[in-house]
């Protein structure tokens, strides 16, 4: 019987009450998920995920953004902290702030993110309030590969929801963030597993993948 291959070892970087996190740490505990959660960073020292982080047994630290002159010396510090940790992945998750390019094309391939829209629909911020004043039908969120250009990166999965009448920016986000919890375990475990590749600007999926039919999750 073949060994099992060793878990990647991730960090999930957060700005905020780190819900995506707390997803992403309980499906890692499943003994034959291909990730383990190792470090938690935050760029904000007052995140409510730093303590839901502690409270899960994983190391959580903030590294404040405010504290450095520039971008490059605050990428610097995350890549110090990563460096130690023996990061293999990192795992972006309401992180709000835009990385250098230096630092990203490091991570290239090692890196991904969840937006809270349809990309390439909706990049930046307010989505939801976006997507409401286009009068989308449909909304949802997207796990990507990070890359220089914001919300660019190239889709490793989505999940759509309905927008329904009378639908505010509130329960719009609350519909959606229900799917974000789904969505993105099953696509760390995609990446991680080596199961969705960055490959010349697009994601590859092996046969496992594609058999799962795991790009796409059902409303
Ligand atoms: N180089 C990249 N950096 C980041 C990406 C990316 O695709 N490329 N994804 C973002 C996550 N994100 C949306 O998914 C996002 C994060 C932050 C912002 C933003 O405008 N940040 C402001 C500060 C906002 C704040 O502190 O509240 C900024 O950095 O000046 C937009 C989109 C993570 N980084
Ligand atoms: N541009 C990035 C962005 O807007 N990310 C969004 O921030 C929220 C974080 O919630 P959480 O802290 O509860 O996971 C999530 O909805 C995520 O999609």
């Amino acid at each position: 019987m073949s060994a099992r291959p060793e878990k990647k070892r991730v960090a999930i970087l957060i700005s905020g009450r780190g819900s995506n996190m707390v997803s992403l740490i309980e499906a890692a505990r499943a003994p034959d998920y291909p990730a383990e959660i190792v470090l938690v960073l935050s760029n904000r020292p007052d995140a409510a995920g730093l303590v839901r982080a502690r409270e899960a047994g994983i190391p959580a630290r903030a590294i404040d953004h405010k504290a450095f002159p520039d971008r490059a010396a605050f990428d610097a510090a995350l890549q110090a902290e990563l460096d130690a940790a023996g990061i293999e992945l990192i795992v972006l998750a309401g992180f709000m702030r835009i990385l250098t390019d230096a630092f990203v094309e490091a991570w290239a391939g090692r890196m991904i993110n969840i937006h809270p829209s349809l990309l390439p629909l909706f990049k930046g911020t307010h989505t939801h309030e976006r997507a409401l004043d286009a009068g989308m039908r449909l909304h949802g969120c997207t796990v990507h590969y990070v890359v220089p250009e914001l919300d660019a990166g190239p889709i490793v999965a989505q999940a759509a929801v309905p927008v329904l009448p009378g639908d505010d920016a509130d329960t719009l986000s609350a519909r959606v963030i229900v799917q974000e919890h789904r969505l993105y375990p099953a696509a760390l475990a995609l990446v991680a597993g080596g199961d969705a590749v960055l490959e010349g600007g697009r994601v590859r999926f092996t046969a496992r993948a594609r058999d799962a039919g795991a790009a796409i999750l059902s409303l």
